[in-house]
């Protein structure tokens, strides 16, 4: 349509142009997944979209919105592999382009990555993962005369499967900017795991009201050190699990459920969890006793946080609004601030993160954490105590965080973790007795998987 008259034809292209089946046959049974997994790639790659938000059931993509369960679960699975390959199904698919696609077929590029992350990760048939991406570039007149060559590539990717995963093994399935961060804050060869380790999708672990060990036993589920319990491979909707209904655990990945670990003794204690919904942490400080008050900016959150704490059986003070404008009328006896952060611990399950983040965004993110916590600090009372914690990897919104804040408030001071009470995870107490996990701990033990967010906590109390 928009092709300039006098283009060459592409080196690959065949001489004479496929024939128009633009909207005059039935599209196949499939089409429509691939032809949405592909537009929603190229929304987070090129446009910085998250796939959160396109994927929500109500205010998200509509073709997606529009798909019957079992195709949207489809469309999410070759999203999530997709993202997690990226570089290395890239390079598996130039490897097989004589001349690179001109810069005009992105919207081509993204068909070829939806198929190929089918064919290479996926229990997808590969004839069914070829023709319809031949179809999705047959249907695109921008993209038709390409249909032979998508026909090819995808073809030989199938047949050379094993051969193309050994090829691409050692690049990067992160994008460079952000190993070039886990490299100066990890060293080369952890942030190589890091890497690694988020190339596999995370498992299911639930915080439980009390006794793990006899709701592992229940569920076949494994004690990690946290104290959480998780559950083996799973098909299927946890709320269909005991104790569901009876709000008797919740889902809350192993790293999650250690900040508000982190107070000690808490019966009786009026604790603000600032950034609350959708209310993990929340739910932990009232398991553990303390009277609390929830401060969530966002209505649609807080009403999550509501409905959650409704099935736990559980109740807080709730206040929406702006952590900022929140003065209790006596000062608290801690504060959990478990800030928002660029996520980049968590992309087993957000591998969007990674494509739609940067460092810029990692540096606005610091600078608003910093002042939450200065605010923090100014609503709790003498000897109180402060957690704070995010789901970063990033030492700018952790480790340098709180030592720019020690270094100028005198009254606050780092109250450093002791290994000897985390048994299995001294290996995540850093030498200045912060918390720090990353995906690639916790080994995987008895068929269980291994891995845990990315989190970063540090204990402060207020003198
Ligand atoms: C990382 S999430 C919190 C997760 C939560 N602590 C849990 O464990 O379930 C950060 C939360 O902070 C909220 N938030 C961001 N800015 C805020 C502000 N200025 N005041 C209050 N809440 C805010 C966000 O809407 C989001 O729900």
């Amino acid at each position: 349509m928009n092709e300039p008259k006098n283009k060459k034809p592409h080196k690959n292209s065949p001489r004479k142009p496929a024939p128009d089946r633009t909207g005059s046959e039935p599209r196949k049974p499939g089409f429509e997944v691939r032809a949405t997994a592909a537009k929603l790639l190229a929304a987070a790659v090129d446009r910085k979209t998250s796939l959160d938000g396109m994927l929500d059931l109500t205010h998200g993509n509509p073709a997606y919105k529009a798909l019957n369960d079992a195709d949207r679960a489809l469309t999410r699975a070759i999203l999530t592999t997709a993202l997690r390959h990226l570089p290395r199904l890239e390079a598996a698919i130039a490897s097989m382009i004589e001349t690179p696609l001109p810069e005009g077929a992105r919207a081509l590029q993204h068909v070829l990555v939806v198929a190929a992350a089918q064919i290479l990760h996926l229990d997808v048939p590969s004839h069914a993962a070829v023709d319809l991406a031949v179809e999705q570039a047959n249907r695109d007149p921008r993209n038709r005369r390409f249909a032979k060559l998508v026909n090819a590539v995808l073809r030989r990717l199938a047949r050379e499967k094993d051969e193309v995963l050994a090829a691409t093994a050692s690049i990067s399935p992160v994008p460079d900017w952000f190993r070039a961060r886990l490299v100066s804050a990890y060293g080369k060869a952890e942030a190589t795991r890091i890497a690694e380790a988020q190339l596999t999708p995370p498992a299911i672990d639930l915080t439980v009201k009390r006794d793990p060990q006899a709701w592992a036993e229940k569920l076949g589920a494994r004690v990690l050190p946290t104290g959480s319990i998780r559950l083996g491979e799973f098909e299927g909707s946890v709320t269909a699990l005991e104790g569901f209904d009876q709000g008797d655990w919740w889902v809350q990945d192993a790293a999650a459920s250690i900040p508000a670990k982190l107070f000690g003794d808490l019966k009786g204690k009026r604790v603000a969890d600032l950034c609350a919904a959708p209310g993990g942490k929340t739910a932990q400080l009232i398991a553990a006793g303390a009277v609390v008050t929830a401060v969530e900016q966002s209505s649609n959150r807080l009403a999550r946080l509501k409905e959650n704490l409704g099935r736990l059986g559980m109740s807080a003070e709730l206040v929406g609004g702006d952590l900022f404008k929140y003065s209790p009328e006596e000062k608290l006896d801690g504060i959990l601030l478990d800030a928002p952060c660029s996520s980049t611990g968590t992309t087993r399950r957000h591998p969007d993160v990674l494509w739609t983040k940067g460092m810029q965004d990692i540096e606005k993110l610091a600078a608003l954490q910093e002042k939450m916590l200065r605010h923090a600090v100014t609503l709790v009372k003498s000897g109180g105590m402060i957690v704070f914690s995010n789901c970063s990897l990033d030492p700018l919104e952790g480790e340098e965080l709180i030592e720019r804040v020690l270094a100028d408030t005198p009254s606050v001071k780092r109250v450093p973790v002791d290994p000897v009470n985390w048994p299995g995870l001294e290996n995540a107490i850093t030498a200045q007795g912060d918390f720090r996990t990353t995906p690639a701990m916790i080994p995987p033990s008895d068929g269980f998987a291994g891995g845990m967010d990315g989190f970063f906590a540090s204990v402060l109390r207020v003198e």
